[in-house]
């Protein structure tokens, strides 16, 4: 099943350097919930400084739906360190309410409570709130108020130098962008292991459904739907997914191929959100009617990034410089910690996605990626179901899941190694020794945690009491990375920052909004 690695591994293993200056950073997504964990009806805290131009504290969907994202980082300590700071500093300043510890939100009575995330009256920012009035239009906000946590990785340019023989990152960015594509459909193979680990919504809350039909075969609980052996129904058709996305063409075989489709996406017309109208009586209701508003809204359960400038997409900044980052998108919020992620997260999948550089990854067209996701589906609904098969590309053939993890972990411990001895510690094989015993015994998996505790206290009463117990803990103890200062300094920047563009888009001669709608997302 899985592919024999040990020649690459064998590789790695005499270049240790090559994996030195790994960068991460990481995306935090939490609601904002009173102490009964009801959906906060207040706006976007001030004392938090403004979502639209704040580098660390922003909004994702709904004004309150918390974003945190910490800034590129060489450590995962100093990392999670700087997460926790900023959990600590909103925790510190959100009066009487409680930060929601799951993806899955519960108590929200009516979608009408969601208040779409308000970002001011500067081109930018009606911008960004008007694509959410689309997102909400077309999918409906229920949807767009589920957590997740976004893990953002790179490697060294050494590591490109020694395995792509690159000079540097800028003459290099073709091969940089091929083997971060050959990660890519690696993930699409074997990714299923994430939801499998640490997928952490193997319940909803009834409410979630709000009325929609589901062909998934729940059990209930009092107010919880659940499935016995499910790992994230936040992945699933009635998670944060589109299957409408699913005939896009969208393919990860090189870099021309993947932006071309892309930005086809957001130049094709839907008649489907054609039916919903751009504007009617003077009101926009989506930024335009083609399948995507704009490339941010294509669910991928893992993105190729860099880092754009100034106000380019993200698929020119692609075009520009290759390849700079990737984006995984599939872990769900972990509820066993005040800030959502771990180390132990961290370094499986540091050791997972090198992995998925060093395998042998044959092209795959857009049917072959679809096919992926029957194992994905597997894993999402029933991944922890004893005896429980995955299978191999499109074919039928089918073998053990704990057979093919224990394969896997045979290989990710060898990369352990490596990068072991290049920290001068045993934390990352310390990492595979625990997590490969979940493939022995399904209930040491964060899912099968998750609902041994919701059986008990309900979906609702374990995040209410998590959340209590976390507003108790960040809002104790004392910051570790950062200052009262500099998280002051930031909100007032972000303030300033704020004005000064909306006088920008003020001043005479500046471009309106509609000019800009036109430039930013027209047909
Ligand atoms: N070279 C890099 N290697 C690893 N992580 C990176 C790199 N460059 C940026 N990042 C991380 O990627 C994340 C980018 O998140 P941010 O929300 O700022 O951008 P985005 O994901 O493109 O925005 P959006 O969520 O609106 O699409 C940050 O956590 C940042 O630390
Ligand atoms: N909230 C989505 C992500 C939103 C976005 O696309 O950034 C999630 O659960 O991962
Ligand atoms: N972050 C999500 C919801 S706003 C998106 O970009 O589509």
């Amino acid at each position: 099943m899985i592919p024999d690695v040990s020649k690459a591994l064998t590789w790695l293993e005499s270049h240790p350097d090559a994996l030195n200056g790994i960068r991460r950073g990481i995306e935090r997504e939490t609601l904002r919930v009173t102490p009964e964990g009801q959906l906060a009806a207040s706006g976007h805290p001030e004392i938090l400084g403004k979502a639209l131009t704040h580098p660390w504290i922003t909004t994702d969907f709904a004004e309150s739906l918390l974003e945190f994202i910490t800034p590129v980082d060489p450590s995962i300590d100093h990392m999670l360190s700087f997460l926790t700071d900023i959990h600590r500093y909103v925790a510190r300043n959100l009066g009487s309410e409680r930060m929601w510890p799951m993806s899955m939100p519960c108590f929200i009575n009516k979608e009408e409570d969601i208040v779409l995330a308000q970002y001011g009256s500067s081109n930018v920012g009606r911008f960004k709130t008007l694509y959410r009035e689309g997102l909400k239009n077309r999918y409906g906000a229920l949807m767009q108020t589920i957590s997740g946590v976004h893990y953002n990785f790179s490697l060294p340019i050494d590591f490109w130098r020694a395995w792509a023989g690159v000079e540097d990152a800028e003459s290099g960015k073709e091969q940089i962008s091929a083997g971060y594509f050959r990660l890519i459909r690696n993930y699409y193979r074997f990714g299923w292991v994430i939801p499998y680990l640490f997928g952490a919504s193997p319940a909803i809350c009834s409410s979630f459904l709000n009325g929609r039909e589901t062909n998934i075969p729940f059990e209930r609980d009092g107010h919880m739907l659940y499935l016995p052996y499910a790992t994230s129904l936040r992945l699933s058709d009635l998670g944060y997914t589109n299957k409408s996305q699913n005939d896009l063409g969208i393919t990860f075989n090189n870099l021309p191929d993947y932006v071309t489709a892309l930005k086809k996406a957001i130049h094709t017309p839907s008649p489907e959100f054609a039916k919903l109208c751009v504007k009617v009586d003077g009101h926009y209701r989506q930024l335009n009617a083609n399948v995507l508003q704009i490339e941010n809204e294509l669910y991928a359960p893992i993105r190729p990034k860099r880092v754009t400038k100034g106000d380019e997409s993200p698929s020119d900044a692609l075009l520009r410089g290759g390849i700079e980052y990737i984006e995984v998108r599939s872990l769900d919020i972990n509820p066993f910690t005040a800030i959502g992620v771990n180390a132990e997260q961290s370094r499986f999948l540091d050791l997972f996605l090198i992995w998925c550089v060093l395998a042998d990854a044959p092209e795959m067209s857009s049917d072959e990626l679809l096919c992926t996701r029957k194992n994905w589906n597997r894993v999402i609904l029933e991944g922890r179901k004893p005896g429980q098969t995955i299978g191999i590309g499109c074919d039928t053939e089918r073998q053990p899941l704990a057979k093919v993890g224990k394969e896997l972990f045979a290989d990710l411990q060898r990369v352990a190694e490596v990068l072991d001895s290049i920290n001068g510690n045993k934390q990352y094989q310390q990492v595979c020794t625990k997590l490969v015993a979940c493939f022995e015994d399904a209930s040491l998996t964060y899912s099968a945690q998750v609902l041994e505790q919701m059986k008990e206290k309900g979906v609702g009463g374990f995040g209410r009491e998590l959340s209590e117990r976390y507003r108790e803990q960040l809002s104790s103890e004392p910051l570790e990375v950062l200052t009262e200062e500099q998280l002051q300094q930031q909100v007032e920047a972000s303030i300033k920052r704020q004005a000064a563009m909306e006088t920008q888009d003020s001043m005479p001669g500046a471009i309106g909004f509609e000019e800009y709608l036109h430039l930013h997302a027209g047909c």
